[in-house]
């Protein structure tokens, strides 16, 4: 069985790559990194670590790599023979591959009849949507119909936590903690469901995909944002923090209330995911920077990802504001980084336009929304924290 992967990196690595090669794929990674690609054709194979006291390792094998770059043809080649696609880039990279998979998919719904699905493995509601709609605009409406025919965007929802590799000698060594979730929506894939052991097939995501962006992802950004804030460069030091720790806790009982409310998840289970999540982010085998996980904080702070739509549903769903999301919100605001794009721009933003204004642009709410003036009260709220 052969997949095609998009992006060589932490989570491809060390994630959807480890699944794809223990359910007997030959695994084909797509990326723009030159040595990672060279370094994969060169070992054909690579190492990922779980990172626990036993420090188990796995070797996967049957692996290669295309620079999409300089060999786009050989992409699409790999495209039309592939039994899966998948994905994991990041949110903005999505639209930025569009065009090779259409160029691919183009190639095969001319070639064959042989049904594919293709996910995007991202932190976002609907990343394999976005990625449809965003190949469609490459497709004539006749080829957009065949491809509805044959080709499926099931979204999925996943989660590992897998920090940057630094000080690795091995360019392709990757640690990662040992849990992981794959779930993907049953209802949008053609033809045969792929089979790829560890993943688990839904009737429908919506909750599973809110339940972990709003749980793991939000609760995430406390160590993160405020653990930058007070001064901290890694998650584990952030963690240790009693502040950080009392904040976190807020912000997962004022996510878990919306997501309880909405889904009507058993309060006792959804208090026993929480738990577990915190021990997860406490893992002492495993440095993560908050630098990496506070990483865009302008796509963080939009309309449907991990602070502003929880925040917005505990908001209708009690008819209070939640004061450790805006907490965290207002960290966020003063989050700064010479090497993020996004934090560059967002100071920017702070600084041409307040923070009022900016943060009622990337959140696209309402001025008068009860979050914002929330927020900005938090602002200076949260200087005690400095000490
Ligand atoms: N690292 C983690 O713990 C988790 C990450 N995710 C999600 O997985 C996605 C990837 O995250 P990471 O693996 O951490 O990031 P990463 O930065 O380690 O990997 C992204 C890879 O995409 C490659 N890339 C960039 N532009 C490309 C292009 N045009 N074509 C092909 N490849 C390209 C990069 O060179 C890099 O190798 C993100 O959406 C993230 O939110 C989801 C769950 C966990
Ligand atoms: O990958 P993103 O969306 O930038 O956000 C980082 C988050 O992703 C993760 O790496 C995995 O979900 C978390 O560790 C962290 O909360």
């Amino acid at each position: 069985m052969l997949a095609v992967h998009f992006g060589a990196g932490n989570i491809g690595r060390g994630f959807i790559g480890a699944l794809l090669y223990q359910s007997g794929y030959h695994t084909t990674f797509v990326d723009v990194n030159d040595a990672v690609i060279q370094e994969l054709n060169n070992k054909q194979q690579y190492t990922v670590i779980l990172a626990a006291e036993q420090n188990e390792s796995l070797t996967v094998k049957n692996v290669s790599g295309i620079n999409s770059v300089t060999s786009p043809e050989k992409v699409i080649e790999a495209i039309i023979k592939a039994d899966i696609v998948t994905t994991a880039v990041g949110p903005t990279i999505l639209p930025v591959i569009s065009n090779l998979i259409s160029k691919g998919l183009r190639e095969r719904i001319n070639s064959t009849k042989r049904q594919l699905n293709i996910i995007a493995c991202e932190n976002m509601v609907g990343g394999s949507s976005l990625l449809k709609e965003k190949v469609f605009e490459h497709l004539t409406e006749e080829e957009q119909a065949a491809c509805n025919d044959l080709i499926g965007f099931p979204n999925a929802a996943v989660d590992r936590i897998v920090p940057n590799q630094v000080n690795k000698k091995d360019l392709l060594e990757v640690s990662v903690e040992p849990y992981f979730e794959w779930v993907v929506d049953e209802p949008a894939i053609k033809g045969d469901v792929p089979s790829v052991d560890g993943i688990m097939y839904v009737k429908d995501l919506t909750p599973y995909i809110e339940r972990k962006l709003f749980t793991v992802n939000t609760g995430h950004a406390v160590p993160a944002y405020i653990g930058h804030y007070i001064g901290y460069d890694t998650i584990y030091e952030a963690m240790n923090d009693i502040n950080v720790q009392e904040i976190i806790r807020g912000v997962l009982a004022e996510s878990g209330e919306a997501l309880i409310q909405t889904y009507q998840f058993d309060r006792k289970e959804h208090q026993a995911y929480i738990n577990n999540i915190i021990q997860r982010f406490k893992n002492p085998y495993i440095s993560d920077e908050v630098t990496r996980v506070g990483r865009g904080p302008i796509r963080k702070l939009g309309p449907n990802d991990r602070l502003i739509r929880p925040a917005c549903i505990y908001i209708n769903v009690t008819g209070k504001t939640p004061s450790y999301l805006a907490k965290t919100i207002a960290s966020v605001l003063q989050y700064t980084n010479s090497h993020d794009e996004e934090a560059i721009k967002l100071q920017q933003m702070i600084k041409e336009m307040g923070y009022n204004k900016t943060l009622q642009s990337v959140s696209q709410l309402d001025l008068q929304h009860p979050l914002i003036s929330a927020v900005l009260d938090e602002l200076d709220e949260i200087k005690v924290l400095k000490g």
